[in-house]
Order: structure tokens, then C-alpha cells, then sequence
């Protein structure tokens, strides 16, 4: 047996190659697996440590590795330790990992690594052990007395759509207007699985999990006593190292049975992994915006069909993707569809749809100048407050102004190191870059010219509460007091339980109007909510970027769901609720399908414009993305691997179905003093564009030690940001 060089010392002749994952810097092309050398022939799948350079480092044991010359075998480490008290990761796993470096082209000991907890890092062979202990023991204590809560019993609608889950393979669709039932059909495909295998675990995933605490008291609620307190648990960034953890043992160990969580949790080890939900499918936030940009949702398909579990994806507002996908004619996937919702009566139909808000438009180009609430949605307002109802305002802008200008000398308050002004707050006055950061003083006076009159132009949400607060000075509760006004934005819910703490205000009802940013329309089952007022979405109908109108639509379709969602209090009342919208297109088509809560005819429409134009769904994109100190760097290092793609005979059968563009910047040019450009690359064929990428990888490691001045770069597969 040969000795190892790094430890000439070490107490054991290792006697077996093992091939292993580690987050190895990619050198020249991607770095797949390293090779150890151990006292044991480890399972595939082990958790192990391993030196690597200076440090030492958790990998995955991928395979036994082919036996090393003398020479190479000398060079080889022995692993530090290997995690034996855990059970390995199983096949299924370590197919996910791969696909997923593979299809968005990182290394696969980066993409393993990401997958498991930061945690497991620091931890050590006996520290595991312990862990996995006190987990036991937390179980044994879990286990209560069983008492399910009371569930409703399903509308026609949801029935329809459990009937067809139950019996279809999926992957599906659920396309049901807000306010539908959607979680109930979660929960209860849930509970379908659940009595199926007594050992079926299920994965739930939501955008942003500390938006929607409601979701995870549902599902605690309705799981908890039926499989134990600790069989439900949650898997986000928010939690603590340790937390995280113990979240993640108790999905591999197979403890947990329901698991929320967010884009994260879908590549957490769930060895009985039997259905999962995508809540919300349509939200960005699914996209992993750096390292290796997946997309949660699209590897929750993948993974449902590699795991043979079922997979629900779960909208209002579906991804214009999954909408094509989903077509009648040839798509792939099932679509449900509940288009009423929950107690409107009538069952499916047009009297079903009579429970969604009333969309009311307003002309604000006839509106006086400087109008920041017309009169009519003003009135409105008002009435809802004497009538003890409460009304969201959105405007996704937050702060007090998004510039400061001098009119003197033309300054502005750019951000010396992004392409974006700096946005005024005037709580603390300062000037913040909601870009990189940045936050100063607002100046006394005019940093360019001294002018002492420097003001601020537009409004965010910090302004428009003050406003409003005047606007609505003489209305009156019920009660006979004052209107209370608050405002829900990131600045408002920095702190830690914040956000909560303003989320509970407005379900026990004690706001009676709410300010704030698109964090305010997302998923929140608001039970006293009838109006809600969208006060300026314009500028996104302009946007250079093609999924704008997609996005806008869905946000204005999800803010007016939050209105009017308790079926009974309308009735009761005689009120319908109303969606308002200040536009200066009161005629924009996105609004007139609004108007009529026509997703499909919006969806339609969009595709029509996106086939065209030859954009997703009907072409496959992807970005190679560099940032440098100059613009020009970033450029020719974007110019070079285009040469570089031509110029490659191997990749001359790819290339030919694949249009790579121009390098242009980005469309945020500079980012926290980085010079971004971008090169996009289009296919119809996905088999293509995926062919091109890896045999392009070697080229583009190699062009990057030539082009010293690109600090970073990356390829973005899908992407959704340009
Ligand atoms: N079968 C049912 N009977 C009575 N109430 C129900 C039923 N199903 C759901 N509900 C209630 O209807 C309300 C709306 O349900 P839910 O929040 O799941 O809607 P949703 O479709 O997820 O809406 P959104 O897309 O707006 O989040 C909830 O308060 C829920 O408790
Ligand atoms: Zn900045």
C-alpha cells in the first residue's frame, strides 16, 4: 500500500480510493469529484470530512474511485473522518445533485454542499452523534396525544382536483383564482399520501416563508397531531445554524414528515419523499440569483419525477412556463383549475367569479397635477374605514423619495457605485442605495453647487403614509376614532419579528389602512381586507425587460385577491370589494384583463407576443455574465468566449442551433462599483443550449486566467434577470 505524502505519519494504511465531492475551487474545467483515500470502503453517499489545500472541508462520498498509479497514489489524502453515525445520502439525493450541477453547469461539490446545512461544516464525528441522539430524544417526547383539527370539507372544486390528483400522474398544474382553497387541496393530497405510506414524506414549498406564518400554522395545525409535533418542521434562511440543522436530520433520518420550506428545501435529503407543492410557482424568488441559479421549481418537477413522487405546482397567477406547459394540447403538464372561490355559492361559473373584487380604473391623466389619491378612491377609503373594513395601498417603492434633486445645478442623488439613485428616507435622513447598501446623511445643501434647496421628487411608501395620514385626518372608525394607518415595507420589518408583529395588527384588525410595498400582496388570508388600491404601476408597462407585463399582472391579480376573501362578511354586509388601480393607461390591455380577472386571456395574449419574438416558453435562454472594475474588461472577456464558441470545431454541431448575441451591459450597468455585461444565448432546443454550455466550460475557465481583470462569472441558466 502506498503511503500517503500529506501525512506520512498517519496511524493507518488507508487501503480503499474513494471518489468524493468537495467544494474545490473549479480550476480548469468543472471539478466533478476528488479522490481520498480511507481505512474503509465507504457507501456512496457518506458524509465526510476532507482535507483540501489548507482547510478541511465536508464532501460526499460519490463512488468508489479507480485505483491510482504508485506515483498518484502518494499524493493522495486520507479523509479526516467520515459521518458513519448518519445514514448516507441515497441515490436518489445524489441523482438530484448531479442533474442540477449539470443542467445549471456548477461544480458538484459546490452544488452537494449547498444542499446540506452550513452547520455541518464546524461538526465533528462525536458532535453528530450527539445531535442525532438528542433528536431521538425529542421524538420520544413529541409523540402526543392524537386530536386532528376539524377540516372543512371540500368545495366541488377542490374535490374535482383531489379526484384528479389521485388518480393522474402529474406533474400538475393547480390554477385556482386567490382564494380558492388552494392549501386546502395541498393539505389534503397531503393527507392522501400520508394514509397511503405510513412512511411518506411531503415537501412544501413557499416563496418566502416569513411572509406566509399562516401557511406553517396551517399545516402544523393539521399534521402536528396527527404525526407528532416534531414531524412538521421548517427549512429557511431565517433559522439559526443549529435549527437549520436539526431541520435538516430530521428530513434525512426521515423524522420529519412534512417539510416547508423555502427554494432551499428542495434539495434536502427526503428519502420517502412522496408529493411535493410548489406553493405560489410563479414567484421569482424560486430562482436561486447566485452561485448555482436554479430553479427550485423547475427541479421540484425534476425531482418528483426521479423520486416517483407527485408534484402540485400552485397558482392564481402560473408562470407563463408552466401555463404553456400545461396546455390541453400536448402539454406536459395536468392543469386544474378551481375558478371560484371558497364560499362565493354559485360553485364554478360566472357566479362564482362575482365573490373577486370589483376592478375600478382611474384616468390619472385627468386627474389635477400632483393627484397622489384621486377623490373617488379617496371617498372610498373612507367609507371603508366608517365601516370598520380595512384597505391595502401598494406602491412598490419604499422610502420617502427615490431621488433628491437640486434644481440649481441638475444634481441628483446617484449612488456613487450603482447605476440607481439613492433613495431618501426621511425617518433617520439619510440616503440609502437599495442596490449596494450605501447609507449617508442627506446633505445640508447641494453637494455639487452648495444650492441649499435641494428637494425631493416622487413618492415612496414612507411619503405616502404621512400623506394619507392627512388625506384621511376627518374619517371615522365605527368607533368614532381616528383611522389608524400603518405602513409594511422592508424598512418597517428589519427587526427581528417585525414583520410578524405587523402581520398579526392587521388580521386582528386593528389597522385599518396598510401602506406598503409588494410584501403586502403576497399570500396574507387578510379576513376584513375589501379594497385594495394599486397607486402606481405604470412604469413597469414600459420596462425593457420581457417578463415585466407577466409580473406586473400577476402582482395587481395577487393584490386583488387580498380583498373580499371572506365570503360570509360580504354577504352579510351587502359590499363588494373593489380593486383599484391609478394608471394613466386606463385602457392598457394588462388592465383591461385585469378588469375582467381574465388570466388566461392575459396568458394567451402574452404568448401569442412571446412566440413572435421567439422568448420563453418557445425558446431556452441563458446568460454568460461577467463583472469587472471596467466596463470594456467585462466586454472582452464576454467577446472572447464568443470567439472562443465559434472558433471550437466540438462545439460546432451545438452551436448551430444556438443564436448567441452581442455582449451588452447589464441592465443595472454598475453594482456596488462592478461593471456587469452579459452575452445571451437562445435555443429553441434545450438539448442544444445544454450541449453548448458544458463543452464551452473548459474554454471559458481557461479564458478567465487570461482575463485577469473579470473578477467574476457565471453562467445563468434560465434566467429571469437580465
Ligand atoms: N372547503 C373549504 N370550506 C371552507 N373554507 C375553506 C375551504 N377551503 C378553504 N377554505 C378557507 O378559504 C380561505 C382561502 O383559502 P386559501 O388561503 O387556501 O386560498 P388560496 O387559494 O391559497 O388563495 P391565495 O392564492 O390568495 O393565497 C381560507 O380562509 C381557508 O381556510
Ligand atoms: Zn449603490
Amino acid at each position: 500500500m502506498p503511503e500517503t505524502a500529506a501525512t506520512p505519519s498517519a496511524p493507518f494504511e488507508p487501503c480503499h480510493w474513494l471518489a468524493v465531492a468537495v467544494p474545490a475551487p473549479a480550476h480548469s474545467a468543472l471539478a466533478q469529484t476528488l479522490t481520498y483515500a480511507h481505512s474503509a470502503p465507504l457507501p456512496a453517499g457518506t458524509l465526510v470530512r476532507a482535507p483540501l489545500g489548507q482547510r478541511e472541508v465536508p464532501g460526499v462520498v460519490w463512488g468508489l474511485a479507480d485505483a491510482p498509479d504508485a506515483a498518484l497514489a502518494a499524493h493522495i489524502k486520507p479523509l479526516a473522518c467520515a459521518f458513519t453515525s448518519l445514514p448516507p445520502l441515497d441515490e436518489n439525493w445524489r441523482q438530484l445533485i448531479a442533474f442540477t450541477a449539470r443542467y445549471y453547469q456548477r461544480a458538484l461539490g459546490e452544488v452537494a454542499l449547498a444542499a446540506l446545512p452550513p452547520q455541518l461544516r464546524t461538526l465533528d464525528e462525536a458532535q453528530m452523534a450527539r445531535r442525532l441522539a438528542k433528536l431521538a430524544k425529542q421524538d420520544a417526547v413529541a409523540q402526543g396525544p392524537a386530536t386532528p383539527a376539524a377540516r372543512p370539507s371540500p368545495t366541488p372544486q377542490q374535490a374535482a382536483a383531489l379526484a384528479q390528483i389521485a388518480q393522474g400522474a402529474g406533474p400538475f398544474l393547480l390554477h385556482g383564482v386567490t382564494g380558492s382553497g388552494k392549501t386546502e387541496v395541498y393539505m389534503r393530497a397531503a393527507e392522501a399520501v400520508l394514509a397511503q405510506d405510513a412512511a411518506a414524506q411531503v415537501l412544501v414549498l413557499a416563496p418566502e416563508i416569513n411572509l406566509t406564518p399562516q401557511l406553517q400554522a396551517r399545516l402544523a395545525a393539521r399534521f402536528a397531531p396527527l404525526l407528532g409535533a416534531g414531524a412538521v418542521v421548517a427549512m429557511h434562511s431565517g433559522l439559526t445554524p443549529a435549527q437549520r440543522l436539526s431541520a435538516w436530520l430530521a428530513a434525512h433520518t426521515q423524522r420529519a414528515r412534512i417539510v416547508l420550506g423555502t427554494r432551499m428545501a428542495v434539495l434536502a435529503s427526503m428519502p420517502a419523499l412522496r408529493l411535493i407543492v410548489v406553493d405560489e410557482e410563479h414567484d421569482p424568488s424560486y430562482k436561486q440569483q447566485e452561485g448555482a441559479r436554479y430553479s427550485a421549481r423547475d427541479l421540484a418537477v425534476y425531482r418528483a419525477r426521479l423520486q416517483g413522487a407527485k408534484v402540485i405546482l400552485g397558482s392564481a397567477t402560473p408562470s407563463l412556463e408552466s401555463w404553456h406547459a400545461s396546455r390541453p394540447d400536448g402539454g406536459k403538464y395536468q392543469r386544474l383549475v378551481m375558478p371560484s372561490r371558497v364560499g362565493s355559492g354559485a360553485g364554478a361559473g360566472a357566479g362564482g367569479a362575482a365573490a373577486l373584487p370589483l376592478v375600478r380604473r382611474v384616468d390619472m391623466s385627468r386627474q389635477p397635477r400632483g393627484t397622489v389619491i384621486a377623490a373617488p378612491l379617496l371617498q372610498a377609503i373612507t367609507e371603508r374605514v366608517g365601516r370598520g373594513e380595512q384597505s391595502l395601498i401598494l406602491l412598490n417603492r419604499r422610502g420617502w423619495a427615490p431621488v433628491l434633486h437640486c434644481a440649481n445645478c441638475g444634481w441628483k442623488s446617484e449612488c456613487p457605485h450603482c447605476s440607481a439613485f439613492r433613495v431618501f428616507h426621511r425617518a433617520d435622513r439619510s440616503l440609502r442605495c437599495h442596490h449596494c447598501g450605501l447609507a449617508q446623511p442627506v446633505p445640508r445643501a447641494c453637494p455639487a453647487c452648495g444650492n441649499a434647496d435641494i428637494t425631493p421628487i416622487g413618492r415612496g411608501t414612507e411619503q405616502l403614509e404621512e400623506r394619507l395620514a392627512a388625506l384621511l385626518q376627518t374619517a371615522r372608525r365605527p368607533d368614532g376614532q381616528p383611522a389608524r394607518i400603518a405602513r409594511m415595507d422592508a424598512d418597517t420589518t428589519r427587526l427581528k419579528g417585525a414583520l410578524a408583529q405587523q402581520l398579526a395588527h392587521v388580521h386582528d384588525g386593528s389597522v385599518d389602512v396598510l401602506v406598503g410595498t409588494q410584501m403586502i400582496a403576497k399570500g396574507h388570508d387578510f379576513r376584513r381586507v375589501t379594497l385594495v388600491a394599486a397607486l402606481n404601476p405604470d412604469t413597469a408597462l414600459f420596462s425593457s425587460d420581457f417578463r415585466a407585463p407577466e409580473r406586473l399582472f400577476a402582482l395587481l391579480m395577487q393584490a386583488a385577491g387580498r380583498a373580499g376573501r371572506d365570503a360570509a362578511y360580504s354577504q352579510a354586509s351587502g359590499q363588494g370589494s373593489e380593486m383599484w388601480v391609478q394608471t394613466e393607461y386606463p385602457a392598457h390591455p394588462l388592465f383591461e384583463a385585469l378588469k375582467r380577472h381574465d388570466y388566461p386571456g392575459f396568458a394567451a395574449s402574452q404568448l401569442a407576443e412571446r412566440q413572435a419574438a421567439g422568448l420563453p416558453p418557445y425558446a431556452h435562454l441563458a446568460l454568460l455574465r461577467a463583472e469587472s472594475r471596467t466596463l470594456p474588461a467585462a466586454i472582452a472577456f464576454l467577446q472572447d468566449a464568443a470567439a472562443a464558441l465559434q472558433a471550437d470545431p466540438a462545439l460546432a454541431h451545438w452551436a448551430a442551433h444556438v443564436t448567441c448575441y452581442p455582449a451588452v451591459p447589464a441592465a443595472m450597468q454598475r453594482l456596488a462599483g462592478m461593471e456587469r455585461a452579459q452575452m445571451l444565448l437562445e435555443s429553441p432546443r434545450r438539448a442544444a443550449l445544454q450541449g453548448l454550455l458544458a463543452g464551452w466550460q473548459a474554454a471559458l475557465h481557461a479564458l478567465r486566467a487570461r482575463h485577469k481583470a473579470v473578477l467574476r462569472w457565471a453562467i445563468d441558466v434560465d434566467p429571469l434577470s437580465f
